[in-house]
């Protein structure tokens, strides 16, 4: 299934998830930080649990090809177009996943005190067994898996510019989350690439 020679694939069993480290440069990272900083529509998320609607502090945006819109936890969400700096970021993501996106969810989370809880992301609205990329900027973050069946855990250390990707049936058996910490003060962003119908 991996093209990149280096990578292998860190899930035991069903599903597979590669780390392919920090892509790019220390001062790379930081200046997409403060230009995605300024210049996404970040929005405070709702989320529905247990049929209540919940706002939750961390912020996020959907950005994608032009006139498309997602369903995703329950709401319809309208794409905004693709900024240059996201459409090169998405370019050098593609290539490196050998994979093509439509779309990404940017997770912009202020400190340690925000997180996100376990789920998978298999909504219907994406397309089946395609794989979802991720690409962390700021501060470093721990990032774990579940399997649904047998408890089996996963974490991994997600640092600033590090790219990591979720592909195959990795969506219908383990869970992801991004704990709270109380040791982490600074601010993260995260993309996720994905294709969406
Ligand atoms: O911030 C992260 O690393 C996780 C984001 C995530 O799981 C998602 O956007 O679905
Ligand atoms: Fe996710």
């Amino acid at each position: 299934m991996k093209t990149s020679q280096s990578v292998e694939n860190l899930l035991p069993f069903d599903g597979e998830l590669y780390s392919y480290g920090i892509i790019f440069s220390e001062e790379q990272s930081k200046f997409m930080l403060n230009t995605l900083l300024q210049s996404i529509v970040w929005e405070h998320d709702q989320v529905r649990l247990f049929g209540k609607t919940h706002i939750t502090a961390r912020k996020v945006a959907w950005y994608g090809d032009e006139g498309r819109s997602y369903r995703y936890s329950g709401s319809e969400k309208q794409a905004h177009a693709w900024t240059p700096l996201l459409w090169e970021i998405k370019s050098k993501v593609q290539e490196i996943c050998q994979a093509e996106y439509n779309a990404c969810l940017l997770n912009l989370y202020h400190d340690g005190n925000e997180g996100m809880g376990w789920h998978a992301d298999n909504e219907k609205s994406i397309v089946p067994k395609s794989s979802i990329a991720s690409l962390s900027l700021g501060s470093q973050r721990r990032f774990d898996l579940k399997h649904l069946s047998t408890g089996e855990k996963r974490s991994l250390m997600l640092e600033n510019g590090h790219l990591i990707n979720m592909e195959g049936v990795i969506q219908d058996y383990w869970k992801h989350a991004l704990p709270k910490s109380k040791k982490v003060n600074g601010l993260r962003i995260n993309l996720t690439f994905r294709r969406m119908i």
